[in-house]
């Protein structure tokens, strides 16, 4: 019997004859099929062993097919469940299908083709709840793992889950990493979580702001300079390079660094010597390298602004941080976050945000990312003299006019309808009535709604009510009790 993957079935009968005819009709190397004398037996196979299908006889002695199955339902119900039964019993077959003990049921004496096409459909349809499984127990891993905060970070967007693993997964090695991103977005909130999550964090983290110190003060910055190297240097003085020995150096704005010096910080990141200005001795340290631009790097290195065999000697690991608006709702949840910190500060009381300032807090660009927003909220808390942060204060701190911010709030029903409408679309049940789905301006009452998600389940299905019922994650009795209503 074809079959894309390797399955079980049980047969639970009480004749050996018919077992051995079953077990005859139904050999495939894709099949193994196992044999009951008994439901008891039946019970223990399925104890031992992962069974996919399971057809079993109505009457037999002991425990009888009704009782068999409904254990089966209850311990394994990802477990197809047939019944094989006389024409005379139909009705009780009908009354364990509408129960959902039984997913669906063969007549004795069959006729091998159509128990075969029976079989074939039971696996097809054991495959799909496998599959449904499987996914189920991914998305809920997915789930789990979904930090809402890490380290010092807040936000849970998917955007940021990358970060997080790629922050966690490489704190621990000694590779270079170079972290990208725009102006505000978090790179040093990165810095500070690698070094802090690395074997280094008892000893120190050195930052240096390239853009920050003057040219001709940087090679002292970072190796230091002896007394008397160049005029007002009245006194011996360790650089970053010393300083940060055991823990990690953090360049930021490299791109910003004279090209020249670029060439001894190479060869510093390559043998983990240095000299002080004005001095000959060399000095050996042992740094972890971590650097960071807001800028283009490839741009930087086209303009001979950046060496290149320094970047890729730096990039060993590299991390983005991406920008506060490609972060699904984080921004909220961040302006919840530093309305609490900065209220405990200012000394005052809020009791939240409102719904439209947590409206145009999600639909605004933030070009200045998650520091424009600690500022707004900032200001805006200083500002405010109601208990609750409004959409007015926050647009007057970002000196937004009355038409941007009504833009801002329009946004609002137009995202939350396309989200209604993704949301619709992308439920199975839903996404069968693709044709209606845009109907969205005529207001169908609940009852409306649920005939047509049956109806379009049955159709799907063939007219096969059990399978509807499946899809529609309730019972066969109750599509049958709906159907018969409608009826009425
Ligand atoms: N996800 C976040 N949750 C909470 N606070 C954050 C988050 N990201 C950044 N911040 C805060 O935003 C401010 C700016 O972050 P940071 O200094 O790390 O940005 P940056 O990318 O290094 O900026 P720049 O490129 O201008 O140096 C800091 O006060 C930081 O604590």
């Amino acid at each position: 019997m074809p079959n894309e993957f390797n399955a079980s079935i049980l047969f639970v009968d009480d004749e050996p004859e018919i077992l051995t005819a079953l077990t005859r009709l139904l050999r495939s190397k894709d099949l193994t099929v196992h044999t009951a004398i008994s439901g008891e037996k039946g019970l223990q196979i399925l104890e031992q062993q992962n069974i996919d299908i399971v057809v079993s006889d109505k009457n037999m002695p002991g425990m009888n097919g009704n009782e068999f199955l409904q254990k089966v339902a209850e311990q394994w119900p990802e477990t197809v469940r047939i019944m094989l039964t006389a024409y005379t019993e139909l009705n009780d077959v009908i009354a364990a299908i509408n129960s959902g003990r039984v997913w669906s049921y063969m007549t004795k004496p069959w006729n091998n083709d159509e128990l075969k096409l029976n079989i074939q459909q039971a696996l097809n349809y054991s495959e799909f709840l496998a599959e449904r499984s499987l996914l189920r127990h991914t998305l809920e891993q997915v789930q789990t793992k979904r930090k809402r905060n890490f380290m010092k970070f807040i936000g849970q967007s998917t955007a940021m889950q990358f970060v997080y693993d790629a922050i966690e997964n490489c704190a621990s090695s000694n590779a270079s990493v170079f972290i990208t991103g725009p102006s505000g977005a978090g790179k040093e909130l990165a810095v500070d979580a690698l070094h802090k999550l690395s074997s280094r964090k008892n000893h120190p983290l050195i930052c240096l702001n390239c853009a920050a110190i003057p040219s001709e003060l940087m090679e002292s910055e970072i190796f230091g300079h002896i007394k008397g190297a160049f005029s007002g240097a009245v006194a011996n003085r360790d650089g970053a390079a010393t300083l940060a020995d055991g823990g990690t150096l953090f360049l930021d704005e490299l791109g910003e660094m004279d090209i020249g010096l670029q060439a001894k910080i190479l060869r510093f990141i390559q043998t983990g010597t240095f000299k002080k200005v004005g001095n000959n001795k060399e000095e050996k340290v042992n740094i972890r390298f971590i650097s960071a631009t807001n800028r283009e790097p490839f741009k930087a290195i086209e303009e001979g602004r950046l060496r290149e065999d320094l970047y890729y000697r730096l990039n060993v690991i590299s991390i983005n941080i991406p920008p506060l608006k490609d972060r699904e709702n984080d921004a909220c949840q961040i302006a919840q976050y530093f309305l609490n910190r900065f209220s405990d500060i200012e000394q005052k009381v809020f009791v939240g945000l409102s719904s439209d300032a947590g409206t145009l807090i999600k639909n605004y660009s933030w070009p200045g990312n998650v520091r424009q927003l600690e500022n707004t909220i900032h200001s805006a808390v200083v500002m405010s003299e109601d208990p609750l942060l409004t959409e007015q204060i926050l647009a007057s701190q970002l000196q937004l006019n009355q038409t941007q911010m009504a833009e801002l709030l329009r946004k609002k029903s137009a995202t939350a309808e396309l989200e209604s409408i993704y949301q619709a679309s992308s439920n199975p049940i839903n996404h069968l009535q693709d044709n209606k789905i845009h109907e969205t301006s005529a207001v169908r009452s609940l009852a409306e709604v649920e005939r047509a998600a049956i109806e379009h389940a049955i159709a799907l299905c063939h007219d096969n009510i059990v399978k509807a019922a499946s899809l529609l994650e309730v019972s066969p009795s109750t599509l049958y009790r709906k159907i018969q209503q409608w009826q009425d």
